[in-house]
């Protein structure tokens, strides 16, 4: 589904290169696709409409910098939107009350709140270092109660014990009671799973936080959740103040487009996402990641924007021209390719931005010792005269050995190099086309990858 999302729109991308405004025109395709794109992942459609809306207005009339075209430029402000409408606001817990700070935890049954509760003391605890109590108001699943137990020894905080024929309400009063005596920083209360149609339940939890008078009052909800996030979001938001969303099972394989719909109702920050069942799987929430999952896109916008900013086109496309021609390709060309490569970052920085499958290929190549390695040749390529760059085979041994002692290096590493760009050279003959060019389009024709634009 990503790289089908991907293919689309760099097509598009490319259709409409070389105009330079973004107009209602030129953008309607792009947009179509993205809407495409959102609502495959689950984001509620009122959501996606606000949101598409609110890319237009941003994009119309925009003036198209540089090399960028319209389509480039659209993307952007895409991703750029995206992560702004999931990130604004992010920040840590709040604690700033008289302690004990008491966090209330609401959602759905199964969302992940047990399981969050001991997280969040783990995280309080070791990069907060505060006292941690947890309690448990969940009297209605049997297993609940011994669950939080379990998991909140596991996170190194205090459990404080509560029973099924309790009431909630009696439960949350004695643990306040118990953490101002005993001086703990935090109180994270748990509940029972509830369903927002259920008024008994929801009734209660309004009560447990009348009570509670928390600090914090947190949604969890499941990533998995599909377009339903939407209506969950704002039956729990309507009869709580929410200050915070954490978002679970990031893990998992769905485009997490729920994020959009639950932040865009309730108007709070995502704080967390969970992202393994174990007690150390809460992350801070990371909207520009995140952005790129529900679009599908990966860290490939950065790539697009690395190659499209580092290269410069016009020397590019006159090499490819220039092969193509049947002229010889020679060092001077080398090296200007050598230079395109450091200008977008160099390798590492170019194999860190694939997609992960492609990266997993290129994972077993020492990049270090690859770098190490063109920095040599560049170095030796230095050393030479320009008539011995265009002609290489006329350098006799002397030659040789002065140009290894120029570049710092051993004699036979400049053999080595010519002898490689000997084979580089028959092998551009055979290609018929410039060697970085060649590669960028490679690269654009692979699954999950863009067309490159040119
Ligand atoms: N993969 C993954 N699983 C998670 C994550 N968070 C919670 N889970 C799992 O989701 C299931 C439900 O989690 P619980 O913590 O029991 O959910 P709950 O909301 O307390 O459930 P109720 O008490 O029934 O309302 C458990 O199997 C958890 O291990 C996560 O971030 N990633």
């Amino acid at each position: 589904m990503a790289s089908a999302l991907t293919d689309k729109l760099s097509r598009l991308v490319k259709e409409i290169r070389g105009q330079a405004r973004i107009t209602e025109s030129n953008v309607a395709d792009m947009l179509r696709e993205v809407r495409m794109a959102l609502l495959e992942a689950d984001v509620a459609l009122p959501v996606v409409r606000d949101f598409i809306a609110r890319v237009k207005e941003k994009a119309l009339g925009q003036e198209v910098m540089g090399s960028l075209s319209p389509g480039q430029a659209l993307v952007g402000i895409v991703n750029r939107e995206l992560s702004r409408t999931m990130g604004e606001g992010v920040s840590d817990i709040n604690l700033a009350a008289q302690p004990p700070a008491v966090i209330l935890m609401a959602g759905l049954q199964g969302a992940g709140k047990t399981t969050t509760t001991a997280k969040l003391a783990k995280h309080l605890i070791e990069k907060r270092k505060k006292k941690v109590l947890t309690v448990s108001g969940d009297v209605y699943r049997p297993a609940a109660i011994e669950q939080l137990k379990t998991v909140t020894k596991q996170a190194g905080a205090e459990w404080f014990p509560s029973t099924p024929d309790q009431k909630p309400a009696d439960i949350a009063a004695a643990a306040l009671d118990y953490a101002r005596k005993h001086y703990f920083d935090v109180l994270l209360v748990d509940t029972a799973g509830r369903l927002a149609i259920d008024e008994v339940l929801m009734n209660e939890i309004k009560g447990l936080h009348a009570l509670l008078k928390p600090v914090e009052t947190l949604f969890v909800v499941d990533a998995m959740q599909g377009q339903d996030a939407i209506n969950t979001a704002k039956a729990f938001s309507d009869a709580l103040p929410l200050t915070g969303i954490i978002l679970t099972k990031t893990d998992g394989d769905s485009r997490g487009g729920a994020a959009l719909s639950v932040r865009h109702v309730t108007g709070v920050p995502i704080k967390f996402a969970g992202t393994s069942e174990k007690i150390d799987g809460l992350e801070v929430f990371d909207a520009e990641r995140h952005a790129g999952r529900v679009l599908g896109m990966g860290d490939i916008l950065a790539l697009v924007e690395q190659v499209t900013s580092g290269v410069d086109m016009a020397a590019a496309q006159k090499l490819a021209a220039k092969v193509k021609s049947g002229e010889s390709f020679d060092l001077n060309d080398f090296l200007g390719q050598i230079q395109q490569m450091k200008q977008m970052g160099g390798l590492s920085s170019l194999m860190d931005k694939l997609p992960a499958q492609m990266a997993a290929k290129a994972g077993t190549m020492d990049m270090d010792k690859a770098e190490r390695d063109i920095r040599r040749k560049e170095g030796i390529i230095y050393s030479m005269t320009p008539l011995e760059r265009r002609k290489p085979e006329l350098i006799k041994a002397t030659r040789k050995r002065r140009i290894a002692a120029g570049a710092g290096v051993q004699v036979q590493e400049v053999n080595r190099m010519l002898n490689e760009f000997g084979q580089m050279q028959d092998m551009m003959k055979k290609m018929k086309g410039g060697g970085m060019m060649k590669m960028l389009k490679r690269m654009g024709g692979m699954k999950g990858m863009p067309k490159m634009p040119f």
